[in-house]
């Protein structure tokens, strides 16, 4: 386990680029598996949890030829995918867990079995088991809801479902089962969350049309497409947004950020909370223009350093801003007033208890914070004094406390800091980078 220290930082400066994001190279890996001829991916991220997906397509069969700057995925076609003699290991990536057996789903007579490490066996899978059923495949879970897991595929019937609760996962791995089977399937969102997997299908000659809070597939004979782009990830670049907005004096820039407006809730959650972040962001879509995009916008953003105030993050906006809201709690020990997060439960099911996890960092470095049941109260008491953060295998608890460190009084340990390499492998090089020489 990897201890690291951060020490107050004095003011940050210079450039960073976001590296690529993961939410869209576990898509590209999937749907370059599933396509019929060779999909070229540039700007893959090389991080834990996006290999485990690139060692998973290989084992269903899928040729993956790695270059210095480029990916080819020779994929099998969407029916074709192989049996494995071992239980795919999807590592720690529950975006992976749950994407995958979509297609799974839809090869007839073949099963597998999925397993991942502690984290992932405490993660829900009983959320993608009752849609995939419906469609008529059949998946066995240890205690009817975790992994391991096995799929066994079938001739898929299409569906509508109705997601119990908002998930870019859920409705994906519907989404990727309804390319291949009989019909037009539909998933209605209780609120929009990332539509990466609806871009990428669209792009590869799909039929996705998206009403209001529905989203409908038409089933295909193959994907086609010959070249997939990642772009920057908005989530990893919200840890040196973060830092550049509260450490006095900074003022950086993030280049290359994702700006798909599902993914930017963390830019407009800073905007009403003061801070100074400037890019040309994509706009929001009110859902009443049926065609879906088939590119993922970007931008640099300029961030400087400026006073915050607290705010309230409604249940509609949790999904736009998931993954960094344990920095908008970190925030919220900077800002003056309360920051309030509601409507997040779902953060107790990731890589840890993020609720928890997020309290407990946030005092235990001299902060004031209160979990609730589907959130935090953070009130902000001028800064943060320092101390210990265990990431408990969670990377972006780790960066969390990185990024506490630069901004606090006295410096922060990372207990577990390695765990960053899920998804940032470069973040201690891009943090020290923008430290003053
Ligand atoms: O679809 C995705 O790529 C993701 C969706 C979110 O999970 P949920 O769908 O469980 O909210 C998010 O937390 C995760 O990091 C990535
Ligand atoms: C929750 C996350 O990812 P996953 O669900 O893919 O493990 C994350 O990256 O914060």
């Amino acid at each position: 386990m990897t201890t690291v220290r951060y020490e107050p930082s004095g003011r940050l400066r210079g450039s960073v680029a976001a590296p690529p994001d993961k939410s869209i190279s576990h898509r590209a890996a999937i749907v370059g598996a599933m396509a019929s001829e060779p999909v070229r991916i540039t700007g893959y991220l090389d991080a834990a949890d996006t290999n485990s997906t690139l060692a998973a397509v290989q084992a269903l069969g899928a040729r993956v030829d790695a270059k210095p700057d480029e990916i080819v995925i020779r994929g099998t076609g969407l029916r074709e995918a192989r049996s494995a003699p071992h239980p795919i290991d999807v590592g720690n990536a529950g975006t992976l867990m749950r994407l995958l057996p979509g297609w799974l789903a839809a090869q007839e007579g073949r099963r597998w079995t999925l397993d991942g490490d502690d984290s992932i066996r405490r993660r829900p899978v009983d959320r993608i088991a009752e849609p995939l059923r419906r469609m008529g495949a059949d998946i066995e879970a240890r205690d009817g809801r975790f992994p391991p897991f096995t799929v066994r595929g079938a001739r898929l019937r299409a569906i509508h479902y109705e997601l119990p609760v908002a998930s870019a996962q859920v409705k994906s791995c519907v989404l990727l089962a309804g390319v291949a089977a009989d019909g037009a399937t539909t998933v209605t969102e209780p609120a929009p969350s990332r539509d990466h997997t609806e871009r990428m299908l669209a792009a590869a000659g799909v039929a996705v049309q998206r009403h209001g809070r529905h989203v409908t597939v038409q089933c295909a004979d193959e994907l086609e497409l010959d070249h997939i782009h990642v772009p920057g990830d908005p989530s990893s670049a919200a840890f040196a947004i973060a830092a550049g907005v509260i450490v006095p004096g900074s003022r950086l820039l993030v280049r290359n950020v994702g700006v798909n407006w599902t993914r930017t809730g963390f830019l407009r959650i800073l905007e009403r909370m003061g801070a100074i972040v400037v890019g040309d962001l994509e706009a929001p879509d009110d859902g009443s223009d049926p065609i879906v995009p088939t590119s993922e916008p970007v931008t640099d953003l300029d961030v400087t350093a400026g006073p915050l105030a607290g705010t309230v993050v409604e249940p509609d906006e949790v999904p736009l801003a998931i993954d960094e809201l344990p920095l908008v709690g970190l925030l919220g020990c900077f800002a003056e007033g309360e920051t309030v997060v509601t409507g997040a439960h779902e953060l107790r099911v990731k890589e840890s208890d993020r609720i928890a996890a997020v309290v407990t960092a946030l005092n235990a470095l001299g902060g004031d914070a209160e979990a609730t049941e589907d959130g935090f109260v953070v009130r902000g008491t001028g800064g943060l004094r320092g101390g210990v953060v265990d990431s408990g295998g969670d990377h972006r608890m780790a960066m969390l406390g990185a990024v506490a460190g630069l901004a606090s009084r006295e410096g922060v340990e990372v207990l577990d800091m390695g765990a960053a390499a899920v998804s940032y492998p470069g973040f201690d090089a891009d943090v020290r980078s923008l430290l003053r020489r």
